[in-house]
């Protein structure tokens, strides 16, 4: 059997009287993308500072590349690369003195040609020699990471590592996580945005209240909430009435008059009920087709079912 690159059982860590980790488990196979979802304040820091050693457990059993986090902190730290949410770079320094810095950290010798490969990969030579205060937010993200590669980490955690940045920068990190993962490393990533765990992940957990609630591959989970249906919103109750006494198998909300209609997708179906209702003489205000997506199962799963996100992309707070 293939050792886990991380695996944790029993999870406990609180701040004071505050529960923040609340008996986790979970492993994380060598070679994949692991992703933990979860809004602000879930806890994805501790658990990424209690797996790379920053922070102690109350309780549990972690192993990191195959060594327990609380008895061989030496063995863990050398095993991983960590690119925080703040990035840990220097401002007053340029890009190529912070990779010469990690390098020497990490007692590299010879870093010349490592710096260079970096600074070629992330597409940094340019700006190599500027201070880092006059990098643009994705640069400094690209640094950050290139500064995590330095000494070839088996395991690497990513702690949010697009937030803030635009669409094309983040598209950018993705290729470059993928790569990474092509390359044999194995990738711990928190995220708040679903788009990016359904992109990357190979697993998904939610964390939710100190608890992981779901836990599977984006199609898995995706699953979990059924499959797509049909919305229909109409103008007057009656009409919903008439509407759902003619489907039963609908789900109604009479407060948003809309109703559900499961649906298999293709385009005939949605004929023959669109036929269904007109032959009834029944007009729907508006309609739409939707296949489930991580938004659905975030807000089935954590309950937060009053508001959808505005963006597709961001779990609300
Ligand atoms: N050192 C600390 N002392 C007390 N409480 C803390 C400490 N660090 C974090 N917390 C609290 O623990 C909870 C989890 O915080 P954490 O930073 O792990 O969440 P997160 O999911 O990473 O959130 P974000 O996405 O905002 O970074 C929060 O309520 C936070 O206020």
């Amino acid at each position: 059997m293939t050792r886990s690159a991380i695996a944790v059982s029993g999870l406990r860590k609180a701040y004071g009287d505050k529960v923040v980790l609340d008996g986790i488990d979970l492993t994380v196979a060598p070679g994949s993308i692991y992703s933990l979802l979860g809004p602000n304040g879930a806890g994805k820091t501790t658990m990424v500072n209690v797996l790379t050693t920053l922070l102690k457990a109350d309780a549990g059993t972690i192993r990191v590349a195959g060594h327990d986090v609380a008895t061989a902190t030496r063995q863990v730290r050398a095993a991983i690369g960590v690119t925080g949410q703040f990035a840990a770079v220097d401002d007053l320094l340029s890009g190529r003195e912070n990779l010469q810095l990690m390098a020497d950290l990490k007692h590299i010798r010879s870093s010349d040609p490592i710096v260079t490969r970096l600074l070629e990969r992330f597409d940094l030579v340019e700006s190599a020699d500027r201070m880092v205060s006059t990098y643009s937010g994705g640069m400094r993200r690209k640094l950050d990471l290139a500064m995590t590669l330095v000494g070839n980490p088996q395991i690497i955690f990513l702690d949010e590592p697009t937030t803030g940045l635009d669409p094309r920068s983040r598209r950018t990190m993705w290729a470059i996580v993928r790569e990474l993962v092509a390359e044999g490393g194995t990738i711990f990533l928190t995220t708040q945005y679903l788009e990016e765990a359904d992109q990357l992940a190979d697993q998904i957990a939610v964390l939710h209240q100190g608890r992981l609630v779901a836990e599977g591959t984006p199609e898995e989970l995706k699953r979990q909430v059924g499959g797509s249906h049909v919305q229909f919103r109409f103008a007057e109750i009656h009409e919903l009435e008439t509407a759902a006494r003619l489907l039963p198998e609908s789900t109604r909300d009479d407060e948003e008059l809309t109703l559900r209609v499961p649906h298999d997708g293709e385009s005939r179906s949605l004929v023959a009920l669109l036929n269904r209702l007109d032959q009834q003489s029944i007009n729907a205000q508006e309609f739409s087709v939707r296949t489930p997506d991580l938004d659905d199962v975030f807000l089935a799963l954590t309950d937060q079912t009053s508001t959808k996100p505005t963006s597709k992309e961001a779990i609300a707070r």
